[in-house]
Parts: C-alpha cells; sequence; structure tokens
C-alpha cells in the first residue's frame, strides 16, 4: 500500500480511537458519579489491575504487555483525574525512583506531592492532604527499606497496591570521567552498585544524600570539585548531567518493589497478596508456632523480615506476606490461629499480586 493511503488509514483509526477515548471517559464519569452518590472510592486499583490482566490476555497485536499497560495507563489516569481530585504524595523531590513508580501507577493526570520523607508521604495521606502514598519497600539486590516497615507500626494507613520498577542506576556528571572524586547518591543505590564502585572508583568520597535527585543537584553544583552522582536517567535530564555509563548495578535484574497506602485495603481480584506484621512474646518457640499457622492453611509465605520492636530490647516486629486475600477463607483462618500465639497482629492490606516490571 502507499505511504499516503497507508498514514489516511492511520489517521482514520485515529479518528476512531479518539471518539471511543470520549465515549470510555463519558462511561467513567457515570461510573464516578454512582460512586459519588453511594460514598464509594472513586479510585479502584483492584478494578484497574483487573481490567489491565484481561487487556494484556485478550491482546493479538504485536504490541507488548508493558505498551498495552503504559497506553492503558494513561487512558485511566486522564478519565480519572477529571471525576476526582486525586493527589499523590510521594517521596521527592520530583525524578526520584519513587516519583517514577508512582507515574507508572497513577499516569500523567494526576496532581503529585513530593515529600521530604517516608513519614512525611504517611502523615499527608493520614491528615488527608493527599488521597494515597506511594514508598518503596524492597529492593531485590539491598533488601528491605526499613523505614518504610517501621512507619507501619503505628499507621492507621493500609496498602491498596503494589508496583515494580525496574532500577537502572547511572553514573551521571558534568565533568570528564577522570576528574571524578567525589560521588553523591543515596544510601540504597550506593548499596546496589557497591562493586562497580569498589572496582571503578575505589578512591572516591562516597557522600550519602537523602534522593539521587539530590545526588544530581549536587553533582551540578559542585561540578568544579570533581563531584558525580549515582542514579536514572530522569534526574540526570533534570540537571542536564551526562549520562556516562548506564546500568552500573551490581545485579542487572535490579528491581525495588513500591506499595501504594490509602485509608482503605483493595477488594479481591483472584490474585492477591496479603501483609501483616506480628510481636510476640521472647519464649522459645513461639516464632515457629506462628509460622506453622500459614502452613496448617496452605498459605505460601513469601517474604519474611524483622525489626526491633523499639518498645523493649530484643523483642521484634516481623512482617510477612502471604499468597490470598484477607477474605479469602484459608488466609482469615491463619490470621485468626495466628493471633492465639501473638501479641499483636496487624493487617497491612490485601492487593492485587501484580509482576509486571
Ligand atoms: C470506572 C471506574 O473507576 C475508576 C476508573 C477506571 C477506568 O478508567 O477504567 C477503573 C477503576 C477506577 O479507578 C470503575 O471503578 O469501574
Amino acid at each position: 500500500m502507499p505511504l499516503d493511503d497507508i498514514r489516511k488509514k492511520i489517521d482514520s483509526i485515529d479518528t476512531q480511537l479518539l471518539d471511543l477515548l470520549s465515549q470510555r471517559a463519558e462511561c467513567v464519569h457515570i461510573v464516578g458519579e454512582i460512586k459519588k452518590q453511594e460514598g464509594l472510592q472513586i479510585y479502584a486499583p483492584e478494578r484497574e489491575e483487573s481490567l489491565l490482566r484481561k487487556l494484556v490476555e485478550k491482546n493479538q497485536g504485536r504490541l507488548p504487555e508493558k505498551s498495552i499497560r503504559a497506553i492503558y495507563r494513561e487512558i485511566m489516569s486522564a478519565a480519572l483525574a477529571l471525576e476526582d481530585d486525586l493527589k499523590i504524595a510521594y517521596l521527592g523531590p520530583e525524578g526520584t525512583w519513587t516519583h517514577q513508580a508512582a507515574i507508572k501507577k497513577f499516569g500523567h493526570s494526576v496532581e503529585y506531592l513530593p515529600q521530604a520523607n517516608f513519614a512525611e508521604v504517611f502523615d499527608q495521606v493520614a491528615r488527608r492532604k493527599a488521597s494515597y502514598g506511594v514508598v518503596p519497600i524492597e529492593n531485590s539486590t539491598e533488601g528491605a527499606v526499613s523505614h518504610t516497615l517501621d512507619l507501619f507500626v503505628d499507621s492507621p494507613l493500609r496498602i491498596c497496591a503494589q508496583i515494580l520498577l525496574r532500577i537502572e542506576n547511572g553514573l551521571m556528571a558534568s565533568i570528564p570521567r577522570e576528574e571524578i572524586k567525589t560521588l553523591y547518591s543515596h544510601p540504597q543505590v550506593f548499596g546496589q552498585c557497591r562493586n562497580w564502585i569498589l572496582q571503578n572508583f575505589p578512591k572516591a568520597d562516597l557522600v550519602e544524600v537523602s534522593s539521587t535527585t539530590k545526588a544530581a543537584k549536587l553533582a551540578k553544583e559542585n561540578a568544579h570539585q570533581g563531584a558525580a552522582a549515582l542514579g536514572g536517567p530522569l534526574a540526570a535530564e533534570m540537571y542536564d548531567l551526562h549520562m556516562m555509563e548506564e546500568c552500573i548495578q551490581d545485579r542487572a535484574t535490579n528491581t525495588t518493589r513500591f506499595l501504594v497506602i490509602g485509608e482503605k485495603t483493595c477488594p479481591p481480584t483472584g490474585n492477591d497478596r496479603t501483609s501483616i506484621l506480628f510481636s510476640m512474646k521472647d519464649q522459645p518457640g513461639s516464632l515457629v508456632k506462628a509460622l506453622t499457622s500459614f502452613e496448617s492453611c496452605a498459605i505460601n509465605m513469601s517474604k519474611i523480615e524483622s525489626r526491633p520492636s523499639k518498645q523493649r530490647d530484643w523483642e521484634y516486629i516481623f512482617y510477612v506476606d502471604l499468597a490470598g486475600h484477607c477474605e479469602d477463607e484459608n488466609v482469615a483462618a491463619a490470621l485468626d490461629e495466628l493471633s492465639r500465639h501473638c501479641s499483636l497482629v496487624k493487617l497491612l492490606g490485601s492487593y492485587p499480586d501484580v509482576t509486571d516490571i
């Protein structure tokens, strides 16, 4: 087919797509009105995830899953922004990996509120200044983000979704490589790039800062003193730094899991994950008894972390992720049994077990 003809065909498809998108936005508007009348939350992560899974399953064309999800993410974001004044608090400033994770979940049409630290993200949501918050919880190379875990102990907030994001750090600077004397970055990123730093800059000063965006800013400002930063492409772009080497983390498949926190947890989708925390008295066998609750209800435990309880020395809080939803019969039974062995059991939330990176 000649180029002109195929372009005419694309124009015609775009006109149809635009019309369909408007029709879709009308339907979302009607759903939004019904939800407002019934006092329901406009944003429904379980419905969005089910819809995305169905679309990916139905897809027969050449677009990969990642693209289908990204396109629909923006379609849903745009319609949602018309219905609700969604504000998303995240660990800022702009350009951090958490910002990128938040955009992956909520798209570009909602409002983003960068926060100075994790506690502020929790606080903004708890005080209803933000509708939802996005915080990192664990990295596949460096492990748990302990500060986030600790904040769940006293927070009334619940987990309503998770986001997986491939983290590819790079070396960025505005000076030649041989002039670099100081590397700025977030401690998590230094941890993820430990071997690369030893091999490439064994003598450099490593300066920990609160975000990779701040690291990029300092690399720009202190370039004359030999400063460079480790972080993602968005931070490099923001401060006009040259990305000298990409993908420098020690594991190519370095991935961070982020959580969306809100006032309520999420209804079941059929493929869910449940996060809980619990603590017990310091007695022989108490942890074994607690964990047996999951085994006896045939529940797969996908993760366990422990943190000092902060109440008494050598008492711990355990964080566990389970396969299933808290409304599933076996999960509810296991939580019931668990509470008999523990001094504290807290449900942090059940949410779709998304695996797309
Ligand atoms: C339309 C709805 O509300 C919101 C918008 C959605 C969409 O654009 O498809 C999906 C879920 C909700 O976040 C719904 O719940 O069905």
